[in-house]
């Protein structure tokens, strides 16, 4: 029998206690012995809970028991997270893990305290397996490129805000659903995405990198108007987390993208995370699935604890050895090199088309496409751009932003094909 001890019984909590009763046959057989949750630990002893479980505010009860063998940490945050985490491992405990917080910024402390086994399947993108995909699968590819849904709240409010639902009433919705962070600001700010975008990055390319040194940007600003561009012109709008290699040159980051409505990734749509994983070995390959909400949480979670029941232990990250090709530096967000949309809304004054595509021209960046709106009393420039350098783009916006006939801060989109 394989007795495990859960840290933190809510959402993804008390699914994995539901989970282990309900599909307790085929568990067992596939781990070869049964597991147990003998023990959970909560912050609130009085709040009614609807698994039955024995419950504690101490945690030390869970990573210094003897009896326990696997100590699953769903809590959430950072240093106490860490606190708990560590202190398991210090005593020998296997760790199992859903906290991409937690990895975003000690994987590569914890994977030096590690001994013993440490999964985090349900870190990154829910229920879909992209960690083993990424750790085990393709582990014969240099990986060339991960673009990712990995935020299953952003894409839940960007597919219903389509509908024409008000941004905060869905988003509200998606927290009843238990798809939200505890601070759902993680989650619209883009810093959730950023957190597993880190994570895959750091099993793909070995870097280390926090998320304060990526360009990060949420959904907040993304309103109607947008949506409605990005309609009549082909695209969809995602939250997207990009990790590219370039030479020697990674870069990382997190932002609202436009892409054509064509690419399957376009069409993933509600609570659904979807990752592509270009390998120079077996070219693209494609995860999808839920990345949100308690069971589909707890399917990963369980799928980790069976690994280590069967006798399972692989290196945190995937790597056995330091790397033998040269370390990747990671870029500056500055250097990073997209194509961008730009709404601006001008007076309707001669002139201002030519000042504008001057200002563009200076800051090296080539105009693709670009139409023109009139509303009432002004005029909504829309410029679709070839492929720019991110300074040279912010440095324009600054510069027409200056301008009289500016008459609104400028939206910006960037753009995948
Ligand atoms: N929800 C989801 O869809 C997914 C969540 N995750 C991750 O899983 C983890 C758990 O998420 P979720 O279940 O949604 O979170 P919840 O907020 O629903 O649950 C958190 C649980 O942890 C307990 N807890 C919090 N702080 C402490 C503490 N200091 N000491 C003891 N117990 C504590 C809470 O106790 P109490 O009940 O007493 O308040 C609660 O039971 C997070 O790291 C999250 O990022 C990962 C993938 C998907
Ligand atoms: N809040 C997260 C939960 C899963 O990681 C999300 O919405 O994707
Ligand atoms: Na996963």
């Amino acid at each position: 029998m394989v007795k495990i001890g859960i840290v933190g019984l809510g959402t993804v909590g008390t699914s994995v206690v539901k989970v282990l009763q309900k599909n307790r046959d085929i568990i067992t057989s596939r781990a070869g012995k049964e597991i147990m949750p003998v023990r959970a630990v909560v912050k609130n002893l009085n709040k009614k809970r609807d698994v039955d479980i024995e419950l504690t505010d101490d945690y030390k009860k869970v990573t210094r028991d003897s009896e326990i063998d696997i100590v699953v940490e769903l809590m959430g945050g950072v240093e106490e997270a860490y606190k708990v985490v560590s202190d398991a491992l210090k005593h020998g405990k296997a760790v199992v893990t859903a906290n991409k917080a937690l990895l975003a910024y000690h994987r590569f402390e914890l994977q030096k305290l590690a001994k013993t086994p440490f999964e985090y399947e349900a870190s990154v993108a829910g229920g879909i397996p992209v960690i083993k995909a990424l750790r085990d699968g393709l582990s014969a590819n240099h990986i060339e490129e991960i673009q990712g849904i990995i935020n299953g709240t952003c894409n839940y409010i960007l597919s219903e805000m389509k509908k024409g639902r008000d941004y905060s009433d869905v988003l509200k919705e998606a927290q009843v659903l238990g798809y939200a962070e505890a601070d759902p600001t993680f989650d619209v700010g883009g810093f959730d995405a950023a957190h597993k975008l880190l994570i895959l990055a750091s099993i793909a390319y070995n870097i280390d990198a926090k998320p304060e040194d990526i360009l990060i940007e949420g959904i907040e600003n993304i309103n109607l108007v947008d949506i409605e561009f990005a309609k009549e012109f082909g695209y969809e709008i995602k939250l997207l987390g990009i990790a590219k290699k370039d030479n020697n040159k990674i870069e990382l980051r997190v932002h609202p993208t436009l892409i054509p409505q064509s690419k399957m990734i376009a069409k993933v749509e509600g609570v659904m995370n979807a990752v592509s994983v270009i390998g120079d070995v077996v070219g693209e390959t494609m995860y999808y699935g839920p990345g949100a909400g308690g069971d589909a949480t707890a399917s990963a979670v369980i799928s980790d604890i069976i690994e280590i029941a069967r006798g399972q232990n692989k290196p945190m990250l995937g790597y056995k050895k330091p790397l033998e090709i040269e370390k990747l530096t990671l870029k500056t967000p500055d250097e990073i090199e997209t194509k961008y949309y730009l709404r601006i809304a001008v007076n309707d004054e001669i002139g201002v088309l030519e000042k504008i595509a001057h200002i563009l021209a200076k800051n090296d960046i080539s105009i693709e496409s670009f139409l023109q709106k009139p509303r009432d009393g002004f005029v909504k420039l829309l410029f679709a751009t070839h492929k720019s350098i991110e300074k040279n783009v912010k440095n324009a916006i600054k510069e027409i932003e200056k301008e009289k006939f500016v008459i609104k801060p400028i939206n910006y989109i960037r753009i995948e094909e």
